[in-house]
């Protein structure tokens, strides 16, 4: 079992021929790839084993802002996380300044021919670097998207991109990840408060609790025919908690059960805050990772940025103790970091079954898997 976040994808290499890597901009017409016919915004995998309808629903429910400065900040967040998986927070802390510096970083990055972008792509097995999502494998048709991942120093990855002028990149990008991995925790441990735990209830979680996260530049371009293309096709963050940075055009949409999909509108300086699967595990279902997706749009050009947030590589994550009791019985096994990136690597919507402990998990689920 590896014992290193970057190390997770070993055994599950994602092949994928550079041929596949568009250069979206010189594209007038959707090629055939890209298209997904029939109802593409529904198609999607359940992550329900039990419910396996797909919604094509939309609502106008709009999610959660939470002001972080607000002396009920805790209610509301914990309202947020049982009913929506999802918020966005204001009065965060981040400077406008800080995320206007990561936008630009992002979009110098994507504007590059792809043949330079292509010199950082990401290798089958590794986590950094330039290439369409993990998760694209599970899918007939690719994504009208085009991401960078960053775990740990961008360093390497923005010398092979700018080999005589990375340092700006890398000092915006360390800046992000510093002040992330800050709100990320104050985040958590709201999030947790809400539940009734404190720090000294998380065992693993001492002072010294390396928690680490990547950052994900996600960029979808102006699409032609974007009835028929997928930005990000729909999914759970591997994550406890992810902060999302969208510029000032829509795409974000979130699956709220028995409403349908929900557009989260961008709010200036606001960041959105997504539940992983993580925290769905430690809260024992009480938290639910929320089923997200990016749409695209045909005039302009969107960019985000996700800052996945997991806890320590090797800690065994279980349900907290204080949520199970005799009539709430542990609904998950203990499951660390590593070995999660790896199960959502190979089993994608159906890895928070498989470390479910009883009821609906079965072994007929996996092998219907259609990798
Ligand atoms: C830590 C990680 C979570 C992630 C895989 C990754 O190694 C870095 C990228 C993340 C991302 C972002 C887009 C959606 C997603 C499912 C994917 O394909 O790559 C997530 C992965 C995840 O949360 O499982
Ligand atoms: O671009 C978005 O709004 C969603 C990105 C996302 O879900 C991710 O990076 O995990
Ligand atoms: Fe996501």
């Amino acid at each position: 079992m590896p014992s290193r976040v970057s190390d997770a994808f070993r055994s599950h290499p994602l092949h994928f021929n550079h041929h596949k890597h568009l250069d979206f901009n010189s594209l007038k017409e959707l090629p055939e790839s890209h298209a997904w016919t029939t109802s593409p915004l529904d198609h999607y995998p359940c992550t329900d084993p039990i419910n396996t309808t797909t919604t094509t629903a939309t609502t106008t429910e709009s999610v959660p802002v939470i002001d972080l400065n607000d002396q009920n900040a805790l209610d509301q967040v914990g309202h947020a996380c049982r009913t929506w998986g999802v918020f966005q927070v204001s009065n965060h802390g981040i400077k406008t300044s800080l995320l206007h510096e990561v936008e630009s970083a992002g979009k110098r990055l994507f504007s590059l021919p792809i043949q330079q972008k292509l010199r950082a792509a990401r290798s089958p097995d590794g986590i950094s670097g330039y290439g369409v999502a993990r998760i694209s494998s599970f899918f007939p048709k690719l994504m009208w998207s085009e991401g960078f991942t960053i775990f740990g120093s961008p360093a390497e990855q923005a010398r092979r991109l700018w080999p005589h002028g990375y340092s700006n990149f890398c000092d915006v990008i360390e800046e992000y990840e510093k002040e992330m991995k800050q709100l990320a925790g104050r985040l958590m441990w709201l999030i947790l408060g809400s539940l009734g735990i404190a720090q000294e209830d998380v065992k693993w979680a001492g002072p010294k609790g390396d928690f680490t996260g990547a950052i994900q530049l996600n960029s979808y371009p102006a699409c032609p025919d974007p009835d028929r293309a997928m930005g990000l096709a729909a999914h759970t963050d591997s994550t406890l908690l992810t902060i999302l940075y969208q510029n000032n055009t829509s795409g974000l949409q979130v699956l709220r059960e028995g409403s349908g999909w929900a557009t989260v509108q961008p709010i200036p300086g606001a960041l959105v805050v997504n539940v992983g699967d993580l925290l769905h595990i430690l809260s024992n279902g009480l938290y639910p990772s929320v089923l997200h997706r990016a749409v695209v749009n045909r005039t302009q050009h969107r960019l985000s940025i996700a800052y996945l947030y997991g806890p320590p590589a090797n800690i065994p994550i279980s349900p907290l103790p204080k949520l199970v009791g005799p009539t709430h019985p542990p609904l998950y096994r203990p499951v660390t970091w590593v070995e999660y990136l790896g199960t959502k690597a190979k089993h994608f919507n159906k890895a928070l079954a498989s470390v479910r402990l009883c009821g609906h998990f079965n072994k007929a689920l996996l092998a219907g898997d259609d990798h």
